[in-house]
Formats: structure tokens, sequence, C-alpha cells
């Protein structure tokens, strides 16, 4: 196989192009994809992560857009991705090659993002644009589709790009509608570093007698990355973490958290440990964000070149994105989804960069998921690490200045429990496993919440954590005036409702002793009165002895004799 770019059908100054970009040669995945895609035919592609796959479509598009004829608002080509920052990269990808073409203004793109701008918008950009290519996400799209606004009877390449995402029921809704909407005469390429999963549902892009292209790599990794795990238990991940971004050497991480909301509390706790201020730099970035704001932060941590720079996030940023310079990922929990964690591990050790990758695992039965990657042919090694856990941040004792911040970590706290309940390899990841100290003390939770997966009455578990109790409980504050005001309103209302259901219990309970008193007196009187009878019933003498004998003892001795008499009975019925 020729990784000759001068060897490929197509312009020259798309060869040119490539060389002023400062690719030498194509990589592997380039080589064998875009000869085949350029030939018309439809690629189903998989190489691992950081592999040049981007151009690998890009390329082909291009050269397919110099020779079609474009007619005004009909589309020639589509770029579908899982991630809107993911999308935004494709786009400066093709915008870095299209600078080339000499025909100015001759291809154009345009990048279609739902929370960016509205609908109405981006029509009317694509009105005075009249773009040949369209990269977007699918919500967006399907909502462009249906707006009739845009014509795809031209359609002539559609790429989805994180293929196995995209064809997860996550999307399902608007890529059923999306593929059933385009023309089926066009050709499809589908890629990603994990397209085993996909195949399942291929049948619903259309894609008919597909060329596989599948780039083997020892250990299903790029060999510039090195991939690490470390067993630790929950409560000592933080300190730990700081310790190796304190002590490694490196220029960006990228730090993956289970849930948005943990992003937000940790780098609020974060932002307030001065003693790193000079060291370490954090920027936040979760599906929750604003996509302006996700947009910018991604570019602002691209873009930043002063010191350790890190990105705290979730897997929003776990596929495709591709900046220069990380070369660190810590995991602090691994993902739900395995294929993610590849995802996760490939930002770093790029392009034949070197990076590494380290996951933390809670000590137990994550143990296991060592043998899991294993399994899968993934090497992954012990990471040894040359020093202690590391300083205690005071995480509990910045809880503990503001209820706000407490109420934030339970929050944080309860969306992790969420997320451990959806992984899928559930045999490893069991709620029932968890060390709801050790986690609480993570989290810097003092008082466990009440949620059904934790049980308060199991001995192992206390519901307040450290030397924490009710009373502190009771006064811990907010710290914004009116909240706190508004929680001891609360509280008296609570404490006041508490004691009139007190009293309204005692005295139903008195209430109910008198009647309680009045039935034992009327069942003595009964009895007596039986026992009287049944005195007479037998004939017996009214001596003193016989009436101290407890009636009830008398009752017995009936009831045994006729036991004794049935029991001859059956002996006898026996004996015949
Ligand atoms: N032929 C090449 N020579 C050198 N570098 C290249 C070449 N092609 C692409 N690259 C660079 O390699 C990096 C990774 O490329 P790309 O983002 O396309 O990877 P990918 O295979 O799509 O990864 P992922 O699966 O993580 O999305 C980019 O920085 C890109 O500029």
């Amino acid at each position: 196989m020729s990784l000759d770019w001068s060897k490929l059908n197509i312009q020259q100054w798309l060869k040119d192009a490539i060389g002023s970009l400062g690719f030498q040669t194509m990589t592997t995945v380039q080589a064998s994809a875009i000869p085949i895609f350029l030939q018309n035919k439809d690629v189903v592609v998989e190489a691992v992560t950081g592999s040049g796959k981007t151009l690998s479509f890009v390329i082909p598009i291009i050269e397919k857009m110099t020779r079609v004829e474009h007619q005004k608002y009909h589309v020639n080509a589509i770029v579908l991705s899982p991630t809107r920052e993911l999308a935004q990269q494709i786009d400066k990808v093709f915008q870095s090659v299209l600078q080339f073409n000499p025909e100015e203004n001759g291809i154009r793109t345009q990048l279609i993002l739902g929370g960016v701008n509205t609908l109405e918008q981006d029509l009317e950009t694509f009105k005075k644009r009249n773009p040949h290519i369209i990269i977007s996400t699918p919500g967006r799209l399907q909502e462009l589709i249906k707006s009739k606004k845009i014509k795809t009877t031209d359609l002539e390449v559609l790429i989805l790009d994180e293929a196995d995402r995209l064809l997860d029921t996550n999307f399902s809704k608007e890529m059923d509608f999306i593929l059933a909407s385009l023309p089926k005469q066009k050709r499809t390429g589908l890629f990603s570093a994990t397209i085993s999963k996909a195949y399942e549902t291929l049948h619903k892009t259309g894609i008919r007698n597909p060329i596989k292209i599948k780039v083997n790599a020892k250990n299903n990794k790029p060999k510039s990355l090195q991939m690490y795990y470390h067993v630790v238990k929950p409560e000592d991940k933080l300190n730990l973490m700081f310790k190796i971004l304190t002590e490694y050497h490196f220029q960006k991480a990228m730090v993956y958290f289970p849930t948005c909301v943990s992003v937000d509390y940790y780098y609020q706790f974060f932002k307030t440990l001065t003693q790193y201020k000079d060291q370490l730099k954090f920027f936040s970035l979760h599906g929750k964000l604003k996509t302006p704001a996700r947009l910018k932060t991604l570019s602002n941590f691209d873009a930043s070149n002063d010191g350790k720079t890190i990105l705290m996030t979730t897997d929003v940023a776990s596929r495709g994105i591709d900046i220069d310079d990380v070369d660190l990922i810590i995991q602090l929990d691994p993902p739900t989804d395995p294929d993610s964690f590849m995802h996760r591990c490939g930002r770093t050790g790029r392009a034949g960069r070197f990076g590494q990758a380290i996951t933390f695992l809670n000590e137990g039965r994550e143990e296991d998921y060592i043998n899991f990657l294993e399994v899968k042919d993934v090497d992954i090694e012990e990471l040894e690490l040359p020093f202690e856990k590391g300083v205690d941040l005071g995480l509990t004792s910045w809880n503990l200045q503001d209820r706000a911040r407490h109420d934030k970590a339970v929050h944080a706290f309860v969306s992790f429990v969420r997320y451990y309940t959806k992984h899928s390899v559930n045999s490893i990841f069991r709620v029932g496993n968890i060390d709801w100290s050790s986690l609480a003390k993570f989290y810097g939770v003092t008082r466990l919440p009440s949620m059904p997966e934790i049980n308060k009455k199991d001995s192992n578990v206390s519901e307040f954590i450290g030397d924490y109790d009710f009373e502190k409980w009771e006064q811990f504050k907010y710290l914004d005036e009116n909240k706190e005001k508004a929680r001891v309103d609360e509280l008296a209302k609570e404490k006041k409702k508490f004691e009139r259901q007190e009293i309204k219990k005692k005295k139903e309970e008195n209430s109910a002793w008198s009647v309680k008193v009045g039935k034992k007196q009327a069942r003595n009187e009964k009895n007596i009165n039986k026992r009287d009878l049944e005195l007479d019933m037998k004939g017996e003498d009214d001596n003193e002895s016989e009436q101290e004998m407890d009636w009830k003892d008398m009752i017995r001795a009936q009831k045994k004799q006729k036991k004794n008499e049935k029991n001859d009975d059956i002996a006898q019925f026996d004996d015949l």
C-alpha cells in the first residue's frame, strides 16, 4: 500500500494543500479508505483514535464536490457528528483544506449546530451561502430537513463520524427521520474507532455491500499511547489526582468526571485552592453548559499555552476531540459504556505524539475491570506511583462553611449513584459494592442522602460521616441570609408539626389505655362468670382450694384430656 499522496487520483491543488498543511505521507487508514471512497463505494471504517480518519472523508468529499453541478439550495454532502464540539472541529478541517482552493468561493460548507443560532438564522445563512456541504448534529439537521427549505435530492455523500454513537438508541429518533428523508442513491461512509456495535444497526443507513476497512493496531490502541490503572479508595482519589497533576510533567490534561454536576461542583472547589493557582489552570466543559460557552471553553483550552492546563469534562468530550499537546488523561471513574474507555484515552497519544492515560478503579470489585479490558485485548498496566496519596484538600471543611455547597455535594453524589447504575458491565460495577462512607468523603458529603440504593439500616452504613451528628446537622447554616431564614422557618414549622403530632399521639395512647382497661375489666368479669358456670356444670364442691384454682388450668386440663381421648381414637384407628 502506497502512503504517497501524489498517487491519489485527486486535484493537484488538493495535493498541494495537503503538503502545505504538513501531512507528508498518508496514514494507513487514509491510504486504505480514500482510494476506495473515491471509487464510489460505501465504506465502513474502523481505525484507532488519532489515526487520521477525518481527512479520510474530508479529502474524498472535497474531490467529489469539485465535480458536482451545484444547484441553488441543494446540498451535496452531509457530515454528521454526535457532538457540537466535534462538528465544529470537522468544519475546521474542511476550512483548513479549502483555504487553498484556487477557485474563490468554489466549495462552501455550513456548520449548523443547535443552541448557537435559531433555526431561522441558520436558514437565512443557508440561503445566502448556498453551501455544498453541511456539517451538523442530528437534532438540528432533522429540523432543517423538516423545514423543507433545504433540498437533499442531489445529495452525493453522507458521512456518519463516530457512527456507532450516532446509530445507538440515544439518537434513534433523529437518525431514523434523517435516514428516511435522504435519497437512496448516495455514497455513505461510516467512521469510528469502535464500530463493531454499529454492525447490528447498519441496515438502517441503507448502506449496501459496503467495503469494511479495519486498520488493526497492536492492543487496539495507538502505539504512542500508554495506558495505566490505579486502584484506590474513593476518598483518596482527589488528593491523588492533585498529586499527579502537580508532580507529573505535562502540558494539557483532560480529567473525566462521571457527571455534569460533579464537573460543576469540583470546578467551584478547585477555584478556591489558591495554593495551586500559579501551577494549574482549570477549564470546565460539560453538556449542561450553553453551546457558545462549550465551544468557547474548548477553543480557550486549545489555545492555552501557559503552564499546565486541565480540562475537567464528561463523556461529551470523549470522542473525536483533537487537541494538540494533550498528553495526560485521567479518568476518575471508568465510563458506563466500555467503548467510551478507548475514546477517552484516545484524546492523547494522537498522530504519533506521546501520551499517558490513567484510570482510577475503586478498591474491591472494580479491579475485575482489568481482566475485562484484557479480554477485549486492551493492554493496560498498573501505575506505580513514586509518591503517597497527597494532602487532604479540605473539601469537607470547605463544604461545611455553607450548606448550599453541601446541597451541591449531595446532588453530585446522587448523580454519581445514578451514573453507576447505568454501567453496561453491571457484573463489575454493582451499587451493592459501593463503599458509601468513602464515596461520601470523596464528594465531601457529611450526611448520606435518603435514596433507595442506600440501606441505612445496614449496620455497616453510618448515616453521618466522620464526627458529624444530628445536632451539628441542624445547626449547619446557609451563607445566604434569605436561604438560611427560609431553612430556620421551615425547621421551626416542622418542629411544631412534630410536637403537635406527638401530643396527638399521646392523647390517642391515653384514650386507648382507658379503653383497654375497660375491656380488660369486662373480660375479667366475663371470665369469672364463665368459671362459675363451669364449676356449676361440673357439680364440684365449692371448697376454697377449688375456688383458688385458676379456671384456665382447668380448661387446659380439660383440653389435655380431650386430646388424650382423641389420641386414643387415632391410636385405635391405626391399629385397625
Ligand atoms: N497524514 C497525516 N500525517 C500526519 N498527521 C496527520 C495526518 N492525517 C491526520 N493527521 C493528524 O492526526 C491527528 C488525528 O487525526 P483525526 O482527528 O482525524 O483522528 P481520528 O482518527 O478521527 O481520531 P478519533 O477516533 O479520536 O476521532 C490530527 O491532529 C490530524 O491533523
